[in-house]
């Protein structure tokens, strides 16, 4: 008896089975996965659609979204590289990312043929039934077009002047910032009086939070009292860091009139605030049913996705202020859309950017300046020459040697055992005070330079310290992050904490040292160790010391916005460690998100 033929899998389990016909090749040179190709066939098959041209170039709008683009621009569709944009299974030892050559469509008789479609609504004017727009050489699917027309919208009738008494702004400017050099943070609180849409963006530590808080204060002075003020931001730990520095800033008001107006104020995520209702698009807040409030500030809003940005514009009333604080310059959301960044490159008005690093030490700021402006020569120059704050360890080799992670491995070992000493006292401060003492940061969750991996390296490292791993479901001083937005102990997805000891049995402390909350284990939403973290985990947190592991030069997730987000997450000192040809692919390599709104003119007509 022969036995039988073992099962050969393909290894990439996205790329299709057997794509026929004109999608195959795309789909073999894995341009197109199974749900693209899947997705694709469904909206264009449900309006009877059979053109495999038309299908095709669903399925590219589908893969667009993917990469985080909100639509595909058909023209540029042939200069695609095969790069799997979230892709964690990708091999980042492999070479970069190479044109493909695919039988593309004759363009003109693609772009009739899109536009003639069944499926495709053609046009702004186009039938409002259809899967799929066409508009301004673009294709979306529908939704996303009617979250660009309105964001689009929104933007146009909130930028329209609002009148205030120009004296008691005056008055209110002068005595909130009265350095003659604080003109952009004055400009942000005169755009935030005399305007119903305010963008303020800038670098970490440029005075944004401060702005927040004195803009509100003087809110309050020129078009209140008593205005109700909404503080929001997309997860539950910016949301708490905003909560804090915003009132600590108010509570530092030197005029007392200011401090009482302002009060003291509360922030929650956007998804809260909008009455989440359990699916990602249906909120208790929109048109019919807007937020109460006469003030909302959204930090972190580079986080923000273009649908999230149209729901929150849509459900705040026409007449509130909207003020959207970001650093544009960021990983952009996991989903679709870079918003934020479009409407700082587009608007023509409504936009201040904060420019003077208040916190940073001055060589961690020139490297996030460098990186930002795509130097990449001045980036690696910079991190050559070090510093207090900046360490750089090039790598060679595809992997990093025990000598490449030597100081990352002092700087685990030490923090480690901190944490799990004050865990063991009890102590949950000092215990969170550790935690966010030295955090490493990666690009990819699997592979050689991915989180599992170094997240079981930097466990046993930790173990060694404090005398070997505990089986024990939650052995005291391991760090937590939550996973899953949860209302009953109000912890958020992002969320970390750490297992400590009490005289009763083990707890979870999470919040800031100065405000721990504590939650029984047995209470605990989804959790998951967090020896080691993504940098799009990490966005939205700082941490004193971060060490930012980089993938070989090929990754495509490695990208300026990506190293920038790495390095920006440090307060005191950012240690690389990478290769040049790593640093300087990353540099040189800004994510390009495709948008209505990013074209010329996209934020007006
Ligand atoms: N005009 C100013 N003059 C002097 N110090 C300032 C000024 N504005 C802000 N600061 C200080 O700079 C530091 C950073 O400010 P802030 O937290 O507001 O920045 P940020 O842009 O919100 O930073 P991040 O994005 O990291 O939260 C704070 O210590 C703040 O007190």
């Amino acid at each position: 008896m022969t036995a039988p033929l073992p099962l050969v899998e393909d290894p990439r389990a996205d790329v299709p089975w057997r794509v026929p016909g004109l999608l195959g090749p795309f789909a073999a040179a894995g341009v197109l996965t199974s749900a693209d190709v899947h997705v694709a066939r469904r909206v264009t098959g449900l309006c009877g659609e059979q053109d495999e041209s038309v299908q095709l170039a669903a399925a590219l709008a589908v893969r667009a979204l993917r990469a985080g683009s909100v639509c595909v621009v058909l023209a540029e569709a042939a200069t695609l590289v095969v790069e799997p944009a979230q892709d964690d299974d990708a091999d980042p030892s492999s070479p970069a990312p190479t044109p493909v050559h695919l039988p593309w469509p004759e363009a003109a008789a693609w772009v009739a043929a899109v536009r003639a479609s069944p499926a495709v609504a053609d046009g702004a004017d186009g039938p409002a039934d259809r899967p799929l727009r066409w508009c301004d050489g673009r294709l979306y699917l529908d939704r996303y077009w009617r979250d660009e027309v309105e964001v689009r919208t929104q933007v146009a009738q909130r930028l329209v002047p609002v009148p205030v008494d120009p004296d008691r702004l005056d008055a209110a400017v002068d005595r909130l910032f009265p350095r003659a050099e604080d003109d952009r943070q004055q400009a942000a609180v005169r755009a935030a009086a005399t305007s119903r849409l305010t963008v303020l963006t800038g670098g970490p530590g440029t005075g944004k939070t401060t702005t927040v808080a004195r803009l509100v204060a003087a809110l309050q002075d020129v078009a209140g009292p008593g205005l109700r003020v909404a503080l929001a931001a997309p997860t539950g730990k910016a949301a708490a860091r905003l909560q804090e520095s915003v009132n600590a800033e108010l509570r530092a008001l030197a005029h007392d009139e200011d401090r009482e107006r302002a009060g003291e104020l509360h922030a929650g995520t956007v998804h809260r605030l909008l009455g989440w209702a359990g699916s990602t698009t249906r909120f208790a807040h929109g048109p019919g049913r807007r937020l109460p409030h006469d003030v909302v500030v959204v930090d972190e809003c580079s986080m923000m996705s273009l649908s999230l940005m149209a729901r929150l514009m849509s459900a705040v009333r026409p007449d509130a202020r909207l003020v959207l604080v970001g650093d544009a310059h960021q990983l952009a959301s996991v989903e679709a859309g870079a918003v934020l960044g479009d409407l700082v490159a587009g608007l023509d008005q409504g936009v201040v950017e904060l420019t003077r690093e208040h916190r940073f030490g001055a060589d961690l700021a020139a490297l996030a300046r460098a990186i930002r402006t795509g130097d990449d020569d001045l980036t690696i120059a910079l991190l050559r020459a070090g510093g207090r704050h900046v360490q750089w360890v090039p790598t060679t080799g595809p992997v990093p040697t025990a000598t490449d992670v030597a100081s990352l491995e002092a700087d685990v070992r030490s923090t480690g055992r901190a944490l799990v000493e004050a865990a063991r006292a009890g102590d949950a401060a000092r215990a969170l005070s550790a935690l966010d003492e030295h955090r490493l940061l990666l690009a990819h969750r699997r592979g050689p330079a991915g989180v599992a991996h170094w997240a079981a390296v930097t466990q046993d490292w930790v173990a060694q310290e404090s005398g070997g791993r505990s089986s024990a479901p939650f052995p005291v001083g391991r760090p937590l992050i939550v996973t899953r937005n949860d209302r009953a102990t109000g912890l958020y997805n992002g969320d970390t904490g750490v297992v400590v000891a009490t005289p009763d049995g083990v707890t979870c402390a999470f919040g800031a040292p100065d405000a721990v909350v504590t939650v029984p284990t047995h209470r605990l939403p989804a959790t998951q160790s967090v020896y080691a973290m993504t940098v799009h985990r990490g966005q939205g947190s700082q941490f004193t010391r971060v060490t930012a592991l980089l993938p070989p030069a090929g990754s495509p997730l490695l990208t300026r916005e990506l190293l920038y987000t790495a390095v920006t997450r440090a307060r005191e000192l950012i240690r690389v460690v990478g290769s040049e040809a790593a640093v300087r692919a990353a540099v040189r390599r800004p994510v390009q998100r495709a948008s209505g709104l990013a074209r010329p003119g996209g934020l007006s007509g």
